[in-house]
């Protein structure tokens, strides 16, 4: 099948028998999960169940150790210029450069993401973040709640046709009550718009009809163990 030809049950974002390794350790083994347009996946599990790992695979930031990710039916190691132009990833690291003012960080962004406008856009996105108030502030003067909402913000500029994909790791950590709930409303917003959001929080974030996803249900068993070291073993 082509990938014009893919049926609307593939639409979206897909994972079919997928391994991760991390170091020589399975992490989590044969997951299977779909996500359609306008849907939000939450993971779930224990610290080191992970989390973040996954949200890494998806954003092609690494390779699994077996499986495949799929976006409208077609593998994202396909064409991997394409898959990172859809995603917007929001890591624990903090991606604000100290000596640009917050609103030249967003303006930088937008030019960068290779959008009409940027610095209009940047604007936009300060206040989807109630950030407006400190855009002239360079980055090294803002507090981490501030950057981590200026790294946010960054998800507020570009439209979901752009970017539809979202991939949030802890989005809400540092963040304040009201801060916690303008996300919310950023994701509703992005979902409704078509755009869909894999998101990690151990925080009271309120994402209505969200699927969850535990990975502590995928956690490798002995026998998989075994099977991956011999094959690591035999690749290496
Ligand atoms: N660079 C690395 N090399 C080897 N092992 C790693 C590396 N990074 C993470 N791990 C291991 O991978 C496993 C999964 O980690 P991950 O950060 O994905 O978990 P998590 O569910 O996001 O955890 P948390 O809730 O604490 O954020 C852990 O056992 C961790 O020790």
């Amino acid at each position: 099948m082509t990938q014009g030809q893919n049926s609307r049950a593939e639409q979206g974002l897909a994972a079919r028998r997928l391994t991760c390794l991390r170091g020589e350790r399975v992490v989590f083994a044969d997951l299977d999960f779909s996500a359609t347009p306008g849907s939000a996946l939450i993971l779930l599990g224990p610290n080191g169940s992970g989390k973040s790992s996954l949200l890494r695979l998806l954003a092609g930031l690494s390779r699994p150790f077996s499986g495949v990710l799929t976006w409208n039916g077609q593998d994202i190691a396909q064409d991997p210029d394409a898959h990172r132009a859809r995603l917007r990833y929001a890591g624990h690291q903090d991606a604000v450069k100290p000596t640009l003012t917050a609103l030249e960080n967003l303006s930088v962004w937008a030019g960068l993401d290779g959008l009409p406008d940027p610095e209009e856009r940047a604007e936009q996105a300060l206040v989807a973040l109630a950030m407006d108030h400190v855009a002239d502030m360079p980055g090294r003067y803002l507090s981490a709640g501030q950057k981590k909402r200026v790294n946010l913000a960054r998800l507020a500029l570009a439209p979901a046709a752009v970017a539809p994909l979202w991939l949030l790791d802890e989005p809400a950590t540092a963040l304040d009550r009201d801060s916690i709930d303008r996300l919310a409303v950023l994701i509703a917003a992005h979902r409704r718009a078509g755009g869909l959001v894999v998101l990690s929080t151990h925080s009271d974030l309120n994402v209505p009809e969200a699927v969850s996803l535990n990975l502590a249900d995928f956690g490798a068993t002995a026998d998989q163990e075994e099977r991956e070291h011999e094959a690591v073993g035999a690749q290496g």
